[in-house]
């Protein structure tokens, strides 16, 4: 029972045509930093990966620590019970901005960490689906400057980021706003279309909120959330058509996601999902390193994806034509909890060592075999073809047909040259075994370059 779009009609507005620039594309990994109000509590009720939760619960056990707003006023969830514990029945969830206290924020500690890691770019929260602005905004009180930190988080993080050498994205919240509506709770996915604000005035307000944000901060990448309010999807001054039209000619290098609700997008956008296959349009991968994107404190290491896993994850993903946007939920206070940073400084070793197979490469007509040993192939800018073993501690491999002649004549294992039979069997070198994915290089033009 999806809604059906607003019908635009016969003005429905043109929207601008723009490529994904290239620079998204060759950046391959960014890092998604989900960071708020809903990072004091830093409480959902944990799923164990794989665990089923019944349709008719899953807006009442919400994994999503972000989602703390909502889940905390359906009576009788775990969230509304620990909140009672915790807070006291007669404190609400916005009455903790008061209490927000960030001593160990240091954006510029985040950013060099991020960059060491390999991200080329971070999002970070201007503003999630609570209302609660992280910027210096003129369109309400409910913000990081009037409340709590008293601080331009965005503009501290802006300013570190581009420092460290990173592009700069920010993520907006466009359909929900919960500060500014008074809704009953959101409890199934019909609530989550039907209960949120269409009107003129919400649709004014986001757009003069996120046009602060282009203004100030000219953000390389708009990264909306959900929906858009569906007044602003016709045409008129506040609408975004010309919030479009005026970012554009701000940022020329900037790049929009997929989630406005209009026949308008720049990349595609997979949540917790991967695509089937190579894809014609540009997409990004995006998730938490465990259930959640908001840090959620009742999570622990069984929680999160492996250290290999992570790494196999942007490999699959860039080799079928997307980018990985890996989020990391620091804590209230601005420290980064230690195992996400673990899992992304493993992450950074292993693009040390082989990001040539990754950074700047597009995919080949194939991203890998359906049948034989698990690889990935890439082709890199220069012309040379990796293929990437998904299992090295299987300690060979058997190439595809048409890989056999070019691997025996130049294929490589960084610098240590391939040992290729006739057959295509080529051994993995017992120093690479141990790796989380091992890379073998052709040198030479192949067969369908992509
Ligand atoms: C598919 C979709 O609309 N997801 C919304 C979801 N996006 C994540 C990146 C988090 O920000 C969630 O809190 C948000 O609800």
């Amino acid at each position: 029972d999806r809604r059906v779009g607003p019908d635009l009609g016969p003005d429905a507005p043109a929207y601008p045509q723009h490529e994904v620039p290239s620079w998204y594309r060759d950046a391959k990994f960014g890092v998604f930093v989900h960071w708020g109000l809903y990072s004091i509590p830093a409480w959902a009720r944990p799923r164990r990966p794989g665990e089923h939760v019944p349709v008719e619960l899953e807006y009442h056990h919400h994994q999503y620590a972000e989602w703390y707003a909502n889940t905390v006023r359906i009576p009788g969830s775990p969230t509304r019970l620990l909140h009672e514990r915790e807070y006291g029945v007669g404190t609400s969830y916005e009455d903790l901005a008061d209490s927000w206290t960030i001593e160990a924020f240091d954006p510029r500690r985040w950013m060099r960490l991020f960059a060491d890691c390999g991200a080329r770019y971070v999002v970070p929260t201007a503003k999630h689906h609570d209302g609660f602005c992280l910027w210096d905004t003129a369109t309400t009180s409910f913000s990081s400057v009037r409340r709590g930190p008293r601080r331009d988080l965005i503009a501290e993080l802006a300013e570190a980021a581009r420092e460290a050498g990173l592009r700069f994205g920010l993520y907006f919240s466009g359909a929900l706003d919960w500060h500014v509506s008074d809704f009953a709770p959101i409890r199934s996915a019909t609530d989550l279309f039907t209960l949120r604000r269409n009107d003129e005035a919400f649709a004014r307000y986001s757009f003069d909120q996120l046009m602060e944000l282009v203004d100030r901060h000219a953000p390389d990448v708009l990264w909306n959330d959900v929906d858009w309010p569906d007044a602003g999807k016709t045409a008129g001054p506040s609408s975004l058509r010309a919030l479009f039209e005026r970012y554009y000619e701000q940022v020329p290098g900037g790049v929009v996601n997929d989630r406005w609700g209009v026949p308008h997008l720049g990349y595609r956008t997979r949540e917790y999902h991967s695509e089937e296959g190579v894809t014609p349009w540009v997409w990004e991968a995006t998730r938490g390193l465990g259930t959640s994107f908001g840090y959620n404190r009742a999570e622990d290491d069984r929680h999160l994806i492996g250290h290999g896993d992570l790494v196999r994850l942007l490999v699959d993903t860039v080799a079928k034509n997307g980018n990985l946007l890996l989020n990391i939920g620091p804590r209230a206070d601005g420290s980064l909890p230690e195992d996400q940073v673990e899992r992304l400084r493993h992450l950074g070793d292993w693009l040390k060592a082989h990001g040539e197979a990754i950074y700047r490469t597009r995919p080949w007509v194939r991203y890998a075999e359906p049948v034989g040993a698990p690889v990935r192939y890439t082709v890199g800018p220069d012309g040379a073809f990796h293929l990437i073993a998904m299992d090295p501690s299987a300690g060979w491999l058997r190439l595809a047909d048409d890989l056999v002649e070019s691997a025996r004549a130049t294929a490589s294992w960084g610098d240590v040259p391939a040992v290729v039979d006739a057959s295509g069997h080529v051994t993995i070198p017992p120093g690479l075994r141990g790796l989380p994915a091992a890379v073998l290089t052709l040198r030479q033009a192949h067969p369908g370059t992509g």
